[in-house]
């Protein structure tokens, strides 16, 4: 066995790549006099190398905002979410906003249904970007046996995608801040499987899409499930759900604030 080499879609055997404990997390309403809404309560799970898991519930039981708080967009107030990185476990609950920003770049993904790209980039480029960073910042990525794809490689898996996921070839070259819903979706899409990430999230990623590139969107999280990747997702799109999800986790509804 070569410890130098650590296949970043494999954790140890039988570890799962996300192990949630406890979870808390609240809202401070200040324009209701600070009242404090409890969106997360003592939640845990774990999601497995290879597993999708479907966050389901009606709207408002704080799905998305898990989502967020494992992406580190929001803080947790409590609990523990280990996430087995290619370097070893880090509680992402408790992760610096540099080392959070070191995942974001190579191991975890996140789908959203918008996308929040640099100004004036075109959107081949904000695809292609995602792979030159995951390569540059994540030494073990290095280290297996494939060759380096440099930024003409990198394209060319944006330009594979983008054609897969139909983006019309005349917009490639366009920054996607004028694209429609769904164009930009595609763009957020391809972006988020560009490279294999060892977690991620899908937050509605099929919303604004139709049959055809929903079905291409089923494909590709198929794919990343084969190879390894754990998902937690939010799809409000039954067929697009029964499609991926080994798992079903119903959020529980939490007691109003008084
Ligand atoms: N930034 C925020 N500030 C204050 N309250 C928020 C914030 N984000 C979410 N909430 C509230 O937290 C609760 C959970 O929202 P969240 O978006 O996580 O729900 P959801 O289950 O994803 O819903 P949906 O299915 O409609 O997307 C809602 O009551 C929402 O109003």
């Amino acid at each position: 066995m070569n410890m130098a080499r650590p296949d970043p879609q494999q954790p140890l055997a039988g570890e799962p790549v996300l192990r949630l404990r406890g979870l808390s997390k609240h809202f401070t309403l200040h324009l209701r006099g600070g009242v404090a809404l409890p969106v997360l309560s003592d939640f845990s799970l774990d999601v497995h190398a290879g597993e999708c898991v479907a966050l389901v519930g009606p709207s408002g039981r704080g799905k998305s905002t898990l989502m967020k708080c494992l992406y580190g967009n929001y803080a947790l107030d409590a609990g523990e979410a280990w996430f087995a990185s290619s370097a070893g476990a880090i509680d992402l609950a408790q992760a610096t906003p540099q080392q959070l920003l070191a995942l974001r770049r190579s191991e975890i993904a996140y789908v959203s249904q918008f996308l929040r790209a640099v100004p004036r980039v075109p959107a081949l480029d904000v695809v292609a970007e995602r792979a030159l960073a995951a390569r540059a910042t994540t030494p073990a990525l290095n280290d297996l046996d494939q060759p380096d794809p440099g930024e003409a490689a990198a394209r060319e898996r944006a330009a594979a995608l983008l054609a897969r996921l139909n983006l019309p070839r005349s917009l490639w070259q366009l920054p996607p801040a004028t694209f429609s819903g769904g164009e930009q979706q595609r763009v957020n899409i391809a972006r988020g499987f560009i490279t294999p990430a060892r977690l991620l999230l899908l937050d509605e990623p099929t919303a604004s899409l139709d049959a055809a590139n929903r079905r291409v969107v089923v494909q590709l999280i198929q794919e990343a499930k084969a190879a390894g990747s754990a998902i937690v997702g939010i799809f409000h799109d039954e067929e697009v759900r029964d499609a991926v999800a080994d798992r079903k986790i119903e959020m529980e509804p939490l007691k109003e604030p008084a």
